[in-house]
């Protein structure tokens, strides 16, 4: 296809319903109960496909949690075994033995870490690659609805937070719990009564953790989506930066950012508040649990029951409780967060893509480009109709005029024969295929669309052409060109066809930009064209250029054109006169002229003051 967008007909208000906070921004702003469970399965699904890395991982966790159990061991036999028994060699040999044993720790720990992290990016690339391929298969009616940076920051920001996680909390987790289980088994294994003072800490931890983990996870997800509704917020204001300049409305966007900002800023507070307590109470159980350990240690040593060695081996064991316990505790945090970022991924994920190809729909390959709509009636709300009853029959080659008054539903018409949208009642047909029933991607081989407003990459003039045949040569590509009259001023520029296009190709006049197009879509070769003239006036030599342009990218092809200037609509083969999303009338110029109805008026009113040697339309 020549053109890969349509411009949204409806300017997205900056600061209106459409904004943040209003209908449609986001997607499941509602608070609905979540299945967090689920959401982590979700995850381990993108996870479970790399058992091999996952088996390195925790096979290094395992090891280090182990070596790591091993050193307050170490560390109790030295003063048992030699500094009580004044065995100097004893010592030497333990501590070489000691430092062995913390180096080893740390290599693997460091193994483990590096092989998480390459495992977790795998799963987060392979998160980011469904969400963006999902995406490319929406329909254009899911990104009318939602705020575009809000959509985006579900690409970054959310995979960034499930990202986060996998890298560093899986084996964190894992590690944790290991420590855990080897720790209160050492401590069992070195004196039970001691032990059971230790343990005691464990059950006021989990409740105090899934206390606050009940609070913590609204909190986040209330952060993660009023953080998507600024980024909606920052990204409809740098594109429509013009517009807020040139109506002055820098204070009432800055109002609007500071609510957003305001909004995300007490989301994020609410959701900290209750996730930076469970670390400093964490602490605060662990050093009475850590108090304790000592105090009854230190009795039984006096009372005979345990060694000294045993007691230094014991208060290391329970420092070493805490850590883990601790990380437990700051981890749910961050899972809070991530499952919160997994849930907004999935929720897009999970749209079911309105326009797919049907069971046995068929490829065309070639057509002559026979267009019939059949009553066609369509609503883009599913409560205001947009078209009514609309009938048409575009014979192979003919140029089919639609013009009307604004709203009237002549670009609707066009994006139901691309199949940005489906019709609600009738059908429409291409050489006598429903369109329902063709491969979406072979029906949109065969339209070129040439929009007023183009759309250009940020990429070299070369390739934006190229965007319309991947496969074209670069002498195809200065032939489109040529035939487009799009060569001479492009050689102009500083780098010929090499030069670089900024984003949208702001670089370029409207008129420049539409030459272009019209290249990319001479250069796609499609039967049907979608031509939508340029209301705005260039200048009369790039129209005239346009002008011919057109004309020789329409020989011998069906095209549709939302007609603006009179050659085109005198030269049609027929005229369609839409209305209220009705054809009110139909035929060639002379004879709706003649009609003296509603396109008399329409005509009398845009073109009677036209000059005879100027046969363009002023408006
Ligand atoms: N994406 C959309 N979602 C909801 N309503 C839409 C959408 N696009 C257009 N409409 C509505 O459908 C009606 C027909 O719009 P359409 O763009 O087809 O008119 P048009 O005849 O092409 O107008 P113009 O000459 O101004 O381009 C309008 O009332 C418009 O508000």
């Amino acid at each position: 296809m020549a053109e890969q967008r349509t411009q949204p007909r409806q300017v997205p208000p900056l600061l209106g319903p459409g904004g943040p906070g209003g209908p449609g921004a986001g997607l499941g702003s509602g608070q609905k109960p979540r299945d967090a469970r689920g959401t982590l399965r979700r995850i381990w699904g993108y996870l479970r496909h790399q058992k091999q890395g996952l088996a390195f991982v925790f096979l290094m966790s395992a090891l280090s949690t182990g070596l790591g159990l091993l050193g307050p061991w170490l560390m109790g036999m030295a003063i048992d075994d030699y500094i009580m028994a004044g065995d100097l060699v004893g010592l030497a040999r333990i501590a070489w033995l000691m430092l062995i044993v913390y180096l080893l720790t740390s290599l693997t720990t460091w193994l483990q870490t590096y092989a998480m992290a390459a495992v977790a990016q795998q799963a987060v690339h392979a998160i980011r690659r469904d969400l963006f391929a999902r995406l490319q298969t929406l329909s254009l009616r899911f990104f009318d609805q939602r705020p575009h940076g809000e959509l985006m920051s579900r690409l970054t920001n959310d995979v960034e937070n499930i990202s986060n996680v996998l890298t560093e909390g899986v084996t964190q987790f894992f590690a944790s719990i290991l420590m855990l289980v080897g720790v209160a088994a050492m401590m069992l294994a070195l004196n039970v009564r001691l032990a059971a003072v230790s343990l005691v800490t464990i059950p006021l931890m989990v409740s105090l953790t899934s206390w606050v983990a009940r609070r913590t996870r609204s909190g986040f997800r209330a952060q993660q989506r009023t953080l998507g509704e600024l980024n909606g917020l920052i990204e409809e204001t740098v594109t429509g930066e013009r517009v807020v300049k040139a109506y002055g409305q820098e204070q009432a966007t800055l109002d609007a950012f500071r609510k957003a900002n305001q909004a995300y800023r007490d989301a994020a507070i609410h959701a900290q508040t209750y996730a930076l307590i469970l670390g400093p109470m964490t602490n605060f159980v662990n050093n009475v649990g850590y108090a304790v350990v000592a105090c009854a240690g230190g009795w039984m040593a006096l009372l005979g029951w345990v060694t000294v060695g045993t007691i230094a081996a014991f208060v290391n064991y329970a420092r070493q409780f805490g850590r883990p316990l601790n990380q437990i505790a700051n981890l749910y945090n961050a899972i809070q967060s991530a499952i919160a970022g997994a849930e907004r991924v999935f929720e897009v994920l999970d749209e079911v893509p309105e326009i797919t190809d049907a069971p046995g729909a068929i490829a065309l390959s070639q057509i002559r480009g026979e267009v019939i709509f059949e009553d066609v009636s369509f609503s883009y709300d599913g409560k205001t109709p947009t078209l009514k009853g609309v009938s048409l029959h575009a014979r192979p080659g003919q140029v089919v005029a639609l013009v009307g008054p604004t709203g009237a539903g002549k670009t609707t018409i066009v994006n139901l024969l691309t199949r940005f949208y489906d019709v609600d009642s009738g059908r429409i047909t291409i050489d006598g295929h429903d369109i329902r029933h063709i491969q979406v991607d072979t029906l949109r081989r065969h339209l070129g669309i040439v929009l007023q407003d183009t759309f250009l990459f940020s990429g070299t003039v070369m390739e934006n052409i190229r965007y319309g045949r991947l496969d074209a040569t670069d002498e195809e590509v200065y032939q489109a060109a040529r035939l487009a009259n799009a060569d001479h001023f492009i050689r102009s520029l500083p780098q010929g066809y090499q030069t670089l296009l900024s984003e949208r190709g702001s670089n370029l006049s409207q008129g420049q930009r539409q030459l272009l197009a019209i290249a990319r879509a001479i250069l796609a070769a499609p039967q049907i064209l979608i031509l939508d003239e340029a209301t705005s006036s260039v200048d009369t030599r790039t129209e005239l250029q346009i002008q011919e342009a057109f004309l020789r990218l329409m020989q011998g092809r069906t095209s549709f054109v939302i007609a603006h200037r009179l050659s085109t609509i005198r030269n049609a083969d027929q005229i369609l006169v839409i209305r209220d999303g009705q054809v009110v009338e139909r035929g060639r110029h002379e004879e709706l002229l003649a009609r003296r109805g509603f396109y008399h008026q329409l005509y009398t009113s845009q073109f009677h003051f036209v000059l005879p040697e100027h046969p363009y339309s002023p408006a």
